[in-house]
């Protein structure tokens, strides 16, 4: 699928987000910053990526994820946990980045920091009902199905 994309800081122009290899899910974000910033133990920032995409298609969303070496190495992660990135979202993407670690962290200008996965969305409506007609599960839930 092709989505609208602009370039809000001119280092981005050349190293847009893509494909690390044919079957990549995600693509990388980079940490549009003018100089290191450090991120103390349990330190959150608001991370500019230096690009917006309108994917208009209501049918479509993206979800900003961690990287995993730099969540399981580091303790970097996101501040929202996920990201949603709804279809009609035009402003610039933003990364929550939080040291979850009680190691403070430097992110370098352009480092990739968290990637973006586009995913379907389905719209629902919703129709209200007194019952509901029963189901296996019924209302079991929170381990009802018993352990390991
Ligand atoms: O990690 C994120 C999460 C969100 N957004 C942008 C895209 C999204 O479409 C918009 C709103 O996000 P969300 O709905 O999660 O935030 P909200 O707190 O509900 O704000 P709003 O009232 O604007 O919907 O913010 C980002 O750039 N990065
Ligand atoms: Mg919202």
């Amino acid at each position: 699928m092709n989505i609208d994309l602009k370039v809000l800081d001119p280092r981005m122009a050349d190293q847009l987000p893509s494909y690390a290899t044919p079957g990549s899910a995600g693509l990388d974000l980079r940490a549009c910053i003018d100089q290191p910033l450090t991120l103390e133990p349990n330190g959150w920032r608001l991370v500019p990526t230096g690009i917006a995409i309108y994917i208009k298609d209501p049918g479509f969303a993206a979800l900003i994820l961690p990287r995993s070496g730099l969540g399981h190495k580091h303790g970097i992660v996101l501040g929202n946990l996920v990201g949603l990135i709804d279809s009609d979202y035009q402003g610039q993407l933003m990364v929550s980045a939080w040291n979850r670690s009680d190691v403070a962290f430097t992110l370098q200008p352009m480092e990739r920091l968290a990637q973006l996965v586009i995913v379907p969305v389905v719209q629902a409506t919703f129709n209200v009902v007194d019952e509901f007609p029963l189901s296996q599960r019924g209302e079991g839930g929170y381990g009802s199905t018993g352990k390991g």
